[in-house]
């Protein structure tokens, strides 16, 4: 299966003040010493977007939101616009993070909405997808996350650039992960759904892996079958550990 160069996109959620800049500007410096060999994001908070791109201006490094509002404009206190994080400077952004559908009660629909926000505003989408601990335990993994991409893919992705983050939310901040095996059955369900509510435009996009991926599990994760990249939370928060996920990819 032809697969698309991986990406390793770090999520710094809500962390990282001014003062983070620093460990971008790091990844930048070491990133131009040595080519990385995969594309490599950050996703720091909104407030930071538009200075981080000045920092990381001229360099191999992306930048994406974590989240965007479906509508373009308009009154929704609190919330930023797809075009907002274009105009600041991102490429990327995260949408449907399991943090939003449980803390937010963000849906399926509000994904796929969301999506078709950011693919207007010209952004590419990671589109996250996982199942709890319990869904797990239930047996139901497969049949969770292969209902999430058809809820949250819209037709519009076909032909578009866009991932599909798969985080099982157990394993999100946890320490924990799948086992590889585990990893690949889901990977391989993943792509079948994407396939089957996109056809030939879900063939290649990118599945990146996220929850507790760190340098010293990176590289056999992402040797796995359909893994495309990774989705890195509190590792990429410091430079020197993103590096050791991005020299694993
Ligand atoms: O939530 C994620 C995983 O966080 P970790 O701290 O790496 O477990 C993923 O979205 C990256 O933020």
């Amino acid at each position: 299966m032809k697969q698309s160069v991986k990406l390793v996109a770090g999520n710094w959620k809500m962390n990282g003040l001014g003062a983070s800049l620093g460990e971008a500007e790091a990844l930048k410096q070491a990133l131009t010493e040595q080519a990385a060999g995969c594309r490599v994001a950050l996703c720091p908070p909104a407030t930071l977007i538009e200075r981080m791109a000045r920092v990381l201006a001229g360099g191999a490094v992306e930048l994406g939101g974590q989240d965007c509002h479906a509508e373009a404009s308009g009154a929704f206190t609190g919330s930023v616009s797809a075009e907002m994080l274009t105009d600041a400077g991102a490429n990327l952004v995260i949408l449907g993070h399991s943090e939003r559908r449980t803390g937010f009660g963000e849906t399926d629909a509000d994904v796929a909405a969301k999506t078709e926000a950011a693919l207007a505003a010209g952004l590419e989408p990671i589109i996250c997808i996982g199942e709890t601990l319990a869904e797990r335990e239930a047996g139901q993994a497969i049949e969770i996350v292969s209902h999430q991409i058809a809820g949250s893919l819209p037709l519009s992705l076909s032909g578009k650039a866009f991932a599909v983050a798969y985080e099982p939310v157990w394993a999100i901040g946890t320490g924990l992960t799948p086992t590889l095996e585990q990893i690949e059955e889901v990977h391989a369900a993943v792509r079948a759904a994407m396939v089957a509510r996109l056809g030939e435009g879900g063939r290649t996009a990118p599945i990146l892996y996220g929850g507790s991926v760190k340098p010293s599990n990176a590289a056999e994760i992402l040797a796995v079958a359909e893994v495309g990249g990774a989705l890195v939370g509190g590792a990429s928060l410091k430079a020197a550990d993103f590096l050791g996920i991005i020299r694993a990819a």
